[in-house]
């Protein structure tokens, strides 16, 4: 079976083999996606996807089309010992939502996860498995192109400055943007060292952990495919 999670930027996708979860790749467009789903032979999936209902449908359709059995995982108020903290469990992302499985799965400690790729995100989960909720903010490429486009004279760049001082338009706003997406972090980080007293598990995932500084942060790990991981627990509990 395969596990595809589509994002708000890219899609990803894994091979769920022998219970391990194999990153294949990842891409931009539904043609890409199943030119790579029908050249690997795919079978049966399994995939999550933030997209509009839309995109979604289109999904669907393009997959039974390709005769590929599928499961689309949608959020739930509770599933594998953890309890969205959402009153409307269902507007929780399900990006999210399966971070948190996967968080689960890997530790029963506290856990505070962040999730940086078209938005950056924060959830916490307390020992117990209830998710306690969190933060929603602009990614990284999300802040720049905000900016692009609400004005006239500055343009953006997309891969990092070597410098820490801007003494350029696309520099500056790169580096004050990773700036804040840093930020981000260090409140987040605040934020756990003064309600939590007992150990707390970091996870950082998406394609924008590069940008951020952990070193100070105990117990951090750096999970990139976490949301296939979070795919994979719900896998394995529907064999
Ligand atoms: N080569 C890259 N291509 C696209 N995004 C990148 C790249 N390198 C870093 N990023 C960052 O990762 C984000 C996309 O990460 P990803 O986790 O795939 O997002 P999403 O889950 O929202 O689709 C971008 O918004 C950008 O900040
Ligand atoms: C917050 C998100 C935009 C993050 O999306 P991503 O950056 O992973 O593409 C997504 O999880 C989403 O659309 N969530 C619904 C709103 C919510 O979680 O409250
Ligand atoms: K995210």
């Amino acid at each position: 079976m395969k596990l595809l999670e589509v994002g708000n930027t890219r899609w990803k996708l894994a091979d769920f083999i022998n219970d391990d979860v194999r990153f294949i790749g990842h891409g931009i467009g539904l043609q890409d996606l199943l030119m790579v789903l029908e050249q690997s032979s795919t079978q049966q999936l399994m995939f999550a996807s933030v997209a509009s209902d839309e995109t979604n449908h289109q999904l669907q359709q393009r997959l039974t089309q390709a005769g590929i059995d599928f499961i689309q995982v949608v959020t739930q108020s509770q599933f594998a010992g953890v309890q969205n903290a959402y009153a409307d469990y269902q507007r929780l992302g399900v990006d999210r939502w399966l971070t948190l499985l996967a968080a689960r799965s890997l530790t029963s400690s506290h856990c505070a996860i962040v999730d940086a790729g078209t938005a950056i995100t924060l959830d916490i989960l307390d020992k117990d498995g209830q998710h306690q909720g969190g933060w929603i903010a602009p990614g990284l490429h999300t802040m720049q192109d905000a900016l692009v486009a609400r004005s006239d004279r500055i343009k953006a760049r997309y891969d990092a400055p070597r410098a820490e001082l801007g003494q350029c338009t696309e520099d500056g706003l790169f580096l004050g943007c990773q700036a804040a997406l840093r930020g981000f972090v260090e409140q987040a980080h605040q934020y756990v060292q003064a309600n939590y007293r007992e150990p707390v598990s970091w996870f950082f995932s998406g394609g924008g952990t590069e940008h951020l500084t952990l070193d100070y942060i105990h117990n951090a790990q750096l999970r990139p495919h976490l949301v296939l991981e979070g795919l994979a627990v719900v896998a394995r509990q529907s064999k």
